[in-house]
């Protein structure tokens, strides 16, 4: 993985043709969107088997998320990604019994990356979900002493002093540093962020490759509208109650691919919320034709 290239990574992100040539397409499995919290392990190797297979010769990047609250459960994802020749694991901070602290955290990890050590590692970092909110400039003070596959930080918060922190403390440019709040993702890019992972690259993901561009250029206001677009749409979902289940009615309708039901306690999202969604989606996708 080039430092400065921008990735997009999705749970289904696919490489479509006119995809920008500075985007890598990097998929994410067993994460937030495909509830791998929520399968059991045979499950989460089964999957994770499959996007190997399907990605092959497709996708430049398969990172495996391995996180589990068992540490013994999450070693075995581990020595199982590895083994099918995953290019990266990444790992969420445990949400039951939570570390207090940043030594606490990184030695649970480091047991984790241990189990794979020639696999690059990310950290997942949502405390939106996990509760974790040990700040990641804190956590990478001597990272890469205790985990020498350490590669990068999979940013899943709207934190963005944290973020800068990590950004500035980053002077070698060791560590990538992937954005997951996507509405945001313009303010992250400004302050040094070199990639993106996030379910709205599913069916925003053109929108989002054009904002990329603009970005680039720079033209800061065409990247700002292409942002909104975005903004737009989730400020709409928001209000008829978003989450995991949701966004996977919208990638199905969007891509014709069934992603299947949630598994409980999520719900399927209702028909009035797919009709809704479905047509705030196509006034926002199509006006302008790209
Ligand atoms: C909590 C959650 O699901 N986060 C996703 C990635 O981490 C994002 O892609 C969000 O779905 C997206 O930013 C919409 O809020
Ligand atoms: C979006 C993402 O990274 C996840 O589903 O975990």
């Amino acid at each position: 993985m080039s430092k400065s290239s921008v990735l997009i990574f999705g749970k289904t992100n696919a490489c479509r043709p006119g995809l920008s040539k500075c985007v890598r397409c990097v998929e994410t499995v067993n994460g937030t969107t495909g509830e791998g919290l929520s399968l059991n392990i045979q499950e989460r190797k089964q999957l994770a088997e499959e996007w190997i297979h399907q990605g092959k010769d497709k996708l430049d990047h398969v990172i495996i998320h391995v996180g589990a609250l068992s540490l013994p459960e999450s070693q075995e994802l581990a020595r199982h990604a590895a083994a099918i020749g995953a290019s990266g694991i990444a790992v969420i901070a445990p949400f039951f019994f939570r570390p207090a602290n940043k030594d606490e955290l990184t030695a649970f990890l480091q047991k984790i990356a241990s189990e794979a050590p020639e696999v690059p590692f990310y950290y997942y970092h949502i405390p939106s979900l996990t509760g974790v909110k040990i700040r990641v400039e804190e956590l990478l003070d001597g990272i890469k002493e205790q985990i020498p596959t350490f590669q990068g930080v999979k940013f899943s918060d709207t934190d963005l002093l944290d973020l800068a922190q990590c950004i500035n403390k980053n002077e070698r440019e060791q560590f990538a540093f992937l954005y997951g709040v996507d509405e945001q993702l313009l303010s992250a890019l400004a302050i040094g962020a070199n990639g993106a992972v996030g379910s709205t690259y599913n069916y925003l993901g053109r929108k989002t490759n054009l904002m990329l561009q603009a970005f680039a250029k720079p033209d800061l206001a065409l990247a700002r509208k292409y942002q909104f677009l975005t903004g737009e749409f989730l400020n709409f979902v928001i209000k008829l109650g978003f989450g995991v289940a949701q966004t996977k009615a919208v990638m199905t309708f969007v891509s014709g691919i069934p992603m299947g039901p949630p598994r409980l306690p999520l719900v399927d999202a209702s028909e009035e919320f797919i009709i809704k969604a479905k047509a705030k989606l196509d006034s926002i996708i199509w006006p302008d034709g790209d």
